[in-house]
């Protein structure tokens, strides 16, 4: 059970781990929070580092840019000058010299986006030679303005005739560029110029360097235009230029050159694009003075230069920086969940010890004795306690299952084995059991044997089962006490009422089943009581021993004798198949507990009074066999005792009458069919009634007069006697009230108190006594008459209220004197005032000598014990004299007169 509890408390801890969260483990996120830092610290740091590197390395690029280009013109002029140095050198240059001279100049290698280089010279040209190069006397200024310079020689490069198309004076910029450099004597360049050339429109701009007549050297500008003898140019397009110098960087950068040497900016050259660059990051303008213009170069970074940035180590830095921060944390994450599997391990492993170390003791602790039973090799291991419980070593037991099979006692063998099947068939859900095992000494020890399968095969079948043996044997025969003492008289050893009821039931179903009748016997001792009452209760508890084992000898060992309780037994003669074995049992019952019991010292004679009934012929319930067998015992009783006798319908039809008797009884009194009659007393010295006794009667409706010796006894049975009693002595107190007025106060009324009314509780003298004195009456005014029984029960209770009525001074009559014990013991004991001669005795005593002697020797007793008597019965005035003769004091009886009502009472002469 233990094991069962801590695998759920391990599974709810297993349960409770979360690999991703709770628990407060933060150190995770606080290593992702750091690596985060530091990655961004340095994605930080190196980018600032790139950046700076990336200016640095745009700042080259826009110097480069410049640098180029100046290289670019520088040649470009040099160039020039070459071919301004081939006019220098002769008077006169051939078409033939310049072409030749200046194809040579296409070896060299830079002349990007050169279209032509070319020469033009003043008009007009000197016929008929076509020499040029001869000084103009005359000329001035002026005369440049108005003479035609038309372009004379031209060496295309990439623009075939793009020179000799061309007009120096047009557009005027143009010109002035022309003029500068000549009055400069000096490279000079043009501002943009935007020119047709074939299908589209292009931008150009020219180098001009001026070719003099004469040396210049030191002349004035005035000097110099009049020495002009021409211009060598080279035209170049801007794009195509621009484009071959710097097809390497304007992919990255964006170059735009304005022209600003006048007060209107022209724009010289825009890379492609370059207006759509917008918030580039790195800009930077350059001025460049060159041959007579100011340019300037405004360079922007272009996102392709940009994105170099973004492919850099601080890219890189970054993202891995990020993937070992996710790395780390996760390897945290994991760790702690390792952390706190371990731990969580570690702790279900101690709780499994110590569940175990717990079961163990609980195990240990309360005795059990354990076994393993490996069901497969038909093995069983066994704790020490389990053997040394059978008295045994721990040596002294192989393992083989039958070892304990062999202890097991015959009567369970059966049982064992059925509850081992059925639990392993899956009809019970455990297995337990209760068997005796046996111990090395020979004893036998009550063991509770529990177990479970703990381990299958894959297929089903089981095949390891636990379990404990616990020694029940204590338990066992605690029980077996309490089941004794609940189903047996300790007294006698018998079967007592509740068993004798099973048992009852028990042969009755099996009466049915074999066809076979039974008889109930129910006796009851006769006299027990007095020798109880003389001789003690130790005595009267032998006797009943004695008796058992008496009746018990009279019958077989299947047949069944039961205490019911008191000098009460019961038998039942089962499996009857000769009826008359029954009579020939009851009178050898009878027989023997009529012989003599020797108690002691002392010797004892009781009898029994016995009914009988048979069962299924005269009832078949066990109710009604009960009420048949007690019906016919009391018959016996009744009968004179010591005898048997055997339910008849006529019993039956007697208990049903009082049946009806005690159903009527009960309204008698509420509907006044109950009356009082009073029967003299007569003082025979005197003749004059000086008493009279109380005597019931009851007019009921259907039946008439019902005697009192039918419905008292019955009246007793219920209780309703304590009523009825009660009722009596009040109509007789206020009879006698009325009579001591008229008769003087020694008149008494004696009235009957039944035994039960004396045992009874509820019933106190108190209420009499103050019913006396409310009436004020004294206590000589009435007379209690009790029966011997009566004083047979020494109950402090009799005593105590005869006392009572003693101090009181009310009288008491021993009714009924001769027919019972009539111990002269008990007269001297109470204080009794009358004894009422029985009228049995006073009905022959003219015929019987005997009774007259009786007589005579009861009145002398009395007598001399200083008591009255009162002869019951007298019928006769022989009676009546012969009585008076011995000495008897008062007569009662019909030759006086019967008991009758009060009225008719008053005319009675005496
Ligand atoms: N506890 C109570 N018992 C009562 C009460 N009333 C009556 N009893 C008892 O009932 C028994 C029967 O009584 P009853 O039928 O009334 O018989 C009494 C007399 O009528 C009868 N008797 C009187 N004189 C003669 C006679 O000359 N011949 C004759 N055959 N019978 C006679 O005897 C009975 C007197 O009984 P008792 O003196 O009490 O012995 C009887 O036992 C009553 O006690 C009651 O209220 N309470």
């Amino acid at each position: 059970m233990g094991i069962q509890a801590s695998d759920r408390s391990l599974l709810h801890k297993i349960g409770k781990i979360k690999p991703w969260g709770g628990d407060g483990k933060l150190w995770p996120w606080l290593i992702l929070v750091i690596c985060l830092s530091v990655t961004y610290q340095l994605w930080h740091q190196t980018r600032e580092q790139e950046s700076l590197k990336l200016e640095a390395e745009f700042g080259l690029k826009s110097q480069l840019v410049v640098n180029e280009l100046e290289q670019y013109l520088a040649v470009q002029d040099r160039m020039l000058r070459g071919v301004q140095s081939l006019f220098k050198a002769s008077n006169s240059v051939e078409e033939e010299e310049f072409l030749a001279y200046t194809d040579s100049l296409k070896n060299l290698d830079n002349h990007q986006g050169l279209l032509c280089v070319a020469f033009a010279g003043l008009e007009p040209p000197p016929p008929p030679s076509k020499r040029v190069g001869q000084p103009l006397a005359d000329t001035s200024p002026l005369d440049i303005e108005k003479r035609h310079i038309p372009v004379v020689y031209s060496q295309p490069f990439s623009g075939s005739d793009a020179c000799i198309r061309q007009d120096i004076k047009t557009p005027a910029s143009r010109f002035t560029a022309f003029k500068q450099a000549m009055q400069n004597a000096d490279t000079h360049i043009t501002p943009p110029i935007m020119r047709q050339n074939r299908a589209s429109n292009i931008a150009t701009l020219d180098m001009i360097l001026p070719v003099y007549s004469n040396r210049i050297k030191d002349q004035s500008i005035a000097q110099r235009e009049h020495h002009i003898q021409g211009w060598v140019f080279s035209s170049f397009d801007i794009a195509t230029l621009m484009g071959e110098i710097f097809q390497q960087e304007i992919s990255e950068i964006a170059i735009h050159i304005t022209d600003i040497s006048e007060s209107q900016a022209l724009s010289v050259y825009q890379t492609p694009g370059a207006d759509k660059v917008k918030n580039p990051r790195y800009e930077s303008s350059r001025y460049l003075e060159i041959h007579g213009r100011v340019w300037s170069v405004h360079i922007a970074s272009k996102p392709a230069f940009e994105a170099a940035l973004d492919r850099h180590r601080s890219s890189l830095i970054a993202g891995a920086g990020l993937a070992v921060s996710v790395l780390l944390y996760l390897l945290s994450r994991l760790f702690a969940y390792r952390t706190q599997t371990l731990k969580t391990m570690r702790d279900m492993h101690k709780d499994l010890i110590l569940s175990e170390q717990r079961w163990k003791f609980a195990l240990e602790g309360s005795g059990d004795g354990v076994w393993d039973w490996d069901i497969e090799k038909n093995e069983v291991i066994r704790s020490s306690r389990w053997k040394t419980m059978l008295g045994m070593e721990d040596w002294e037991m192989g393992p083989e299952l039958e070892a304990w099979k062999e202890r097991i006692h015959p009567e369970d063998v059966s049982r064992v084995l059925s509850d081992l099947e059925k639990y392993m068939n899956g009809e019970t859900t455990q297995y337990i059991n209760e068997h005796r095992l046996l111990c090395k000494d020979g004893s036998w020890k009550w063991i509770l044997a529990r177990g479970m399968v703990v381990d299958w095969a894959a297929d089903g079948r089981p095949l390891r089962m636990v379990g404990t043996h616990t020694d029940i044997t204590k338990l066992k025969e605690s029980e077996s006490l309490v089941w004794k003492q609940a189903n047996f008289d300790q007294l006698t050893e018998l079967p007592n009422r509740r068993m004798f009821y099973d048992r009852l039931a028990q042969e009755i179903k099996k009466s049915n089943r074999l066809g076979l009748p039974l008889a109930l016997l129910f006796l009851d001792l006769d006299h027990f009581k007095e020798v109880n009452d003389t001789l003690g209760h130790d005595k009267g508890d032998q006797l009943l021993q004695e008796a058992a084992r008496r009746i018990n000898h009279c019958v077989r060992d299947t047949d069944t004798v039961a205490r019911l309780g008191g000098d009460e037994f019961i038998v039942i003669l089962s499996e009857l198949e000769d009826l008359n074995s029954i009579d020939r049992i009851a009178q050898a019952i009878l027989c023997k507990l009529s012989a003599s019991f020797k108690l002691g010292e002392d010797i004892a004679f009781v009898s029994a009074s016995m009914g009988i009934t048979l069962y299924p012929t005269d009832a078949n319930s066990i109710d009604n066999l009960l009420k048949n067998v007690d019906q016919a015992m009391y018959s016996a009783k009744a009968s004179g005792r010591n005898r048997i006798s055997y339910f008849t319908p006529s019993m039956q039809q007697a208990a049903h009458q009082k049946m009806l008797i005690t159903n009527d009884l009960r309204l008698a009194l509420q509907e006044q069919q109950l009356q009082v009659h009073y029967q003299p007393i007569i003082h025979l010295a005197s003749g004059t009634i000086q008493k009279a006794e109380a005597l019931l009667r009851w007019h009921h409706p259907q039946r008439g007069m019902v005697s009192p010796a039918e419905f008292i006894p019955i009246a007793e049975d219920t209780g309703l006697i304590m009523e009825i009693g009660d009722w009596v002595f009040e109509q007789a107190m206020v009879q006698v009230k009325k009579w001591q007025q008229q008769r003087g106060a020694h008149f008494q009324i004696s009235v009957n108190k039944s035994p039960v009314q004396f045992k009874n509780d509820s019933s106190t003298h108190d209420q009499w006594l103050d019913y006396m004195k409310q009436l004020g009456l004294v206590g000589q005014s009435l007379v209690v008459e009790i029966t011997e029984g009566l004083l047979l029960d020494t109950s402090q209770n009799v005593s105590k209220k005869l006392l009572a009525f003693r101090d009181a001074g009310i009288q008491v009559a021993l009714d009924d004197f001769g027919t019972g014990y009539s111990s002269l013991a008990y007269l001297r004991r109470f204080d009794i005032d009358y004894i009422k001669i029985d009228q049995s005795f006073v009905r022959n005593i003219s015929t019987q000598p005997d009774d007259l002697a009786l007589c005579e020797s009861i009145i002398a007793m009395a007598h001399k014990l200083g008591l009255s008597v009162i002869a019951e019965g007298i019928e006769t005035e022989e009676q009546c004299a012969l009585l008076k003769a011995a000495g008897c004091d008062y007569g009662q009886g019909y030759w006086f007169s019967p008991a009758v009502p009060a009225d008719k009472f008053e005319t009675l002469a005496f």
